[in-house]
């Protein structure tokens, strides 16, 4: 078992809040990580296999991705030990925020991650109040429905069409596979359609569906409405793949869009995309990132091409506070202009400086984290 000091460093986390309720059985972690550029904000997780040094790592990724994306928020998740799907889910949440009113809103905002959606961000905020303590709210209370909306998901395709660009490699053909079709795997499927590319291949925890001639994305959406995530299993388009093989389905683009630490060095030698782009957090470990810089596989890094999911949380903390309603116009904009020259930034002062992306992306976050904490006299002028 790991020992929570253990995984301070010079960054942080400043702050590691684990809670329990006796009579749900709810138990989960907060951690913030570094707020030298604003309170800790990031999504909260829920699943059964939930570790502190997991939400410790996101946490981490999410003072990177603040950073990266320029928008002053300081990294921050939650994560709860839980079955998502289990009856008992709303009574664990209210535990769970009830166990955090201390530190929410002035420490850290709930959001969504794997496990939460707008419903339980809505039971959060009656739990806690109306004033900033949740983002992901549904329209309907005035909040931003960003998973609804696919926010991320939009952005990952988004920040692929720029880093393709730079491959002459044009989205209009391109083959892509997913893995994951969760809030961000469904809308990255329905934006890389938009833009002209063929969805090769799917999956979620149950399986994955193959056709090298392109699923209809339309005939997906619909039965994973319809199913949930067996849906793989339901539908008679195209061929059944086994779990983890939409990895090495023979594709242009590669979106891994589930869980963290699916891209390890085995799989690194065996894919065979031109590009691949991180919808979710930490699905490629460090020695596999290596391995594909070797190999001339470029990596768009999550914390900057899953950074739609922060952008739409900075739009619905200002609305917040507003009382307006916030403009989705101008958030579909934002994140579009913002991820598209970040990915092209990042892939750039990879290939110039020989790193690899994900090197190059935190050399400037951490400038940027470095600059804020001397700038609060975190660290010697
Ligand atoms: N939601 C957001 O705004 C953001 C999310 N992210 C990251 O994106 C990732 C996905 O999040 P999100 O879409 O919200 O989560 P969801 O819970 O909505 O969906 C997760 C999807 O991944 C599938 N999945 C889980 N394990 C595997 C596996 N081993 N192989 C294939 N598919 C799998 C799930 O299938 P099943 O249901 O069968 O388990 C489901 O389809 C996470 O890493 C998250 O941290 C990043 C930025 C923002
Ligand atoms: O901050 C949020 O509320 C959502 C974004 C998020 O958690 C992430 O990018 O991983």
């Amino acid at each position: 078992m790991t020992d929570a000091l253990q995984l301070v460093d010079e960054w942080g986390p400043e702050k590691i809040v684990v809670v329990s309720h006796r009579r749900t059985g709810m138990r989960g972690v907060l951690v913030i990580d570094n707020t030298a550029r604003g309170i800790g904000k990031g999504g909260t997780r829920m699943a059964p296999s939930v570790t502190v040094p997991e939400v410790a790592r996101l946490a981490r990724n999410m003072t990177w991705k603040w950073a990266a994306v320029d928008l002053f928020y300081g990294g921050a998740k939650a994560g709860i030990i839980a079955d998502p799907s289990a009856a008992d889910k709303e009574a664990v949440l209210r535990a769970f925020a009830r166990a955090l009113h201390n530190e929410v809103p002035s420490e850290y905002v709930f959001g969504l991650d794997m496990g939460l959606t707008e419903q339980d961000a809505a039971i959060i905020q009656d739990e806690l109040g109306d004033r900033g303590t949740a983002v992901g709210t549904p329209a309907e209370l005035g909040g931003l429905a960003y998973d609804q909306l696919g926010v991320t998901g939009f952005g990952v395709a988004e920040a692929a069409e720029a880093g393709a660009a730079m491959l002459d490699l044009p989205l209009s053909g391109a083959r892509v596979a997913i893995q994951g079709y969760g809030a961000v795997g469904k809308a990255a499927a329905q934006r890389f359609h938009q833009l002209g590319a063929t969805i090769v291949a799917v999956s979620t925890a149950h399986g994955g569906r193959y056709d090298p001639a392109g699923l209809d994305v339309a005939t997906l959406s619909a039965a994973s409405a319809e199913y949930g995530d067996a849906f793989v299993n339901r539908i008679d388009i195209g061929s059944p793949l086994a779990a983890g093989k939409e990895l090495l389905a023979d594709c242009e683009i590669l979106v891994p869009a589930a869980v963290q630490d699916v891209i390890d060095e085995d799989i690194a030698q065996a894919v065979q995309p031109r590009l691949i782009v991180e919808g979710a957090n930490l699905p490629t470990s460090p020695n596999a990132q290596a391995i594909l810089a070797k190999r001339g596989i470029p990596v768009i890094p999550d914390f900057v091409a899953n950074a739609g999911g922060v952008i739409a949380a900075a739009f619905a903390m200002d609305a917040r506070h507003s009382g307006f309603r916030p403009d989705t116009t101008d958030m579909f904009r934002t994140i579009a202009e913002k991820l598209r020259a970040n990915a092209q930034t990042v892939l750039t002062a990879a290939t110039r400086d020989q790193l690899t992306p994900h090197q190059a992306g935190r050399r400037l976050a951490e400038e940027r984290v470095h600059a804020a904490m001397r700038g609060k006299g975190r660290l010697p002028g």
